[in-house]
């Protein structure tokens, strides 16, 4: 038998909306997330291996070859902008990058200062606005930074808009609409196109067929 095709799957909250879309499509590829602290996970009868990564990790897994193919929210491909292949839109987690801080606050000051986990996303986006900005790079609780006075504005994943809204802030401009991605590594796109074709091909069914 050919080498298992390996899968780079994101933990966390695209995990279970992806696994399931790969079920449908015939790939049953679930882990027990509550049960099992196992980082691979192997399928012979598929011929596949899933690796369990952190989000942000799968684009660098991919492009490495480690894995073959992955799956990442188009806001880390922005982010990273890497050496792979964006082969299909599963439609699947979707949320929006958007810009946000405490409401009645004009962005009066040279360089205000922007809170963000995607530095380049929101320089690239400024930038285009013409406007000079200071990044002030985070991890996570963004929405920390302007209630405590550390920055004028977040750029940061909107989705229900609940933690904005929770923490007295506003949406100011929405920057662009996130969904997952199958990303598919250049030399496994050429050396296993059979099976990568197949997989992208009955992804792309089971999402006609929802349309
Ligand atoms: N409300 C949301 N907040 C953040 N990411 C979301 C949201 N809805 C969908 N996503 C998608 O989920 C991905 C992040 O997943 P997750 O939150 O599990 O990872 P993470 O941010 O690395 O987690 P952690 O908070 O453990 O660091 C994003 O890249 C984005 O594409
Ligand atoms: O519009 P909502 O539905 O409220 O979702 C948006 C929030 O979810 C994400 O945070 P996450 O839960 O990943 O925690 P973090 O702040 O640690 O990144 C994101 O960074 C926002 O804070």
């Amino acid at each position: 038998m050919s080498k298992p095709l390996t899968i780079a799957m994101p933990k966390g909250r695209i995990y279970e909306e992806a696994a399931e879309l790969m079920k449908r499509a015939g790939y049953e590829l679930e882990a027990d997330m509550d049960e099992s602290r196992k980082l691979i996970l192997e399928f012979p009868e598929q011929n596949i291996r899933v690796m369990m990564a952190k989000p942000m990790d799968v684009v660098t897994y991919v492009e490495y070859g480690a894995a073959d193919i992955g799956i990442a929210g188009k806001d880390v491909l922005l982010e990273q902008d890497r050496d792979v292949y964006e082969v299909l839109d599963l439609k699947i987690s979707p949320c929006y990058v958007a810009v946000a801080g405490l409401p009645d606050q004009p962005l009066s000051r040279i360089a205000p200062k922007i809170a963000t986990k995607y530095p380049k996303v929101a320089s690239d986006y400024f930038r285009e606005q013409g406007e000079q900005i200071e990044i002030i790079p985070l991890n996570g609780s963004i929405e920390l930074a302007p209630l405590i006075g550390l920055a004028d504005r977040i750029v940061d994943i909107v989705s229900t808009g609940r933690t904005l809204k929770e923490n007295g802030l506003v949406e100011y401009e929405k920057i662009t609409d996130i969904t997952s991605r199958l990303i598919v590594n250049p030399v496994s796109y050429r050396l296993k196109s059979t099976e990568i074709e197949e997989m992208v091909s009955k992804l792309s069914e089971v999402m006609e067929g929802e349309r």
